[in-house]
């Protein structure tokens, strides 16, 4: 993985529009997360991953809510036996901010074997 990977970077304070990612910035950041998709509103970037059984998708879970509190920057979840949506917005900043690419890309780097 590249030093300069957005999974190399850490989450930081960010507040107010300054630190809004705007919608150019946002659709070249997606390119970098497979399967990430802006919502309709253009505030927040989700993804829902499977798994094959509940042990499975609490371990995802667990992971996340580790690097999650590391990082102080926290998603939406919604879970169900074999899967885990997460939604990554930043409340602070009303919209997206690079913290939720960088948590995005912290959770595919969990996923890494
Ligand atoms: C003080 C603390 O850093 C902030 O309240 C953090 C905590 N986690 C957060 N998580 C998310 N998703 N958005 C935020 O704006 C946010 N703010």
């Amino acid at each position: 993985m590249k030093a300069n990977h957005l999974s190399a970077q850490h989450c930081q304070p960010r507040k107010g529009k300054a630190d809004a990612v705007d919608a150019s910035q946002t659709a070249e950041l997606l390119q970098q997360l497979p399967g990430w998709k802006l919502s309709d509103d253009g505030k927040a970037v989700a993804k829902d991953f499977r798994f094959d059984d509940f042990h499975h998708t609490l371990g995802f879970i667990a992971a996340v809510g580790f690097m999650a509190n590391q990082q102080d920057h926290h998603p939406d979840l919604e879970a169900g036996y074999g899967h885990c949506q997460l939604t990554w917005s930043t409340h602070d900043v009303g919209g997206l901010s690079m913290n939720d690419f960088i948590c995005a890309a912290r959770v595919e780097a969990l996923l890494e074997r």
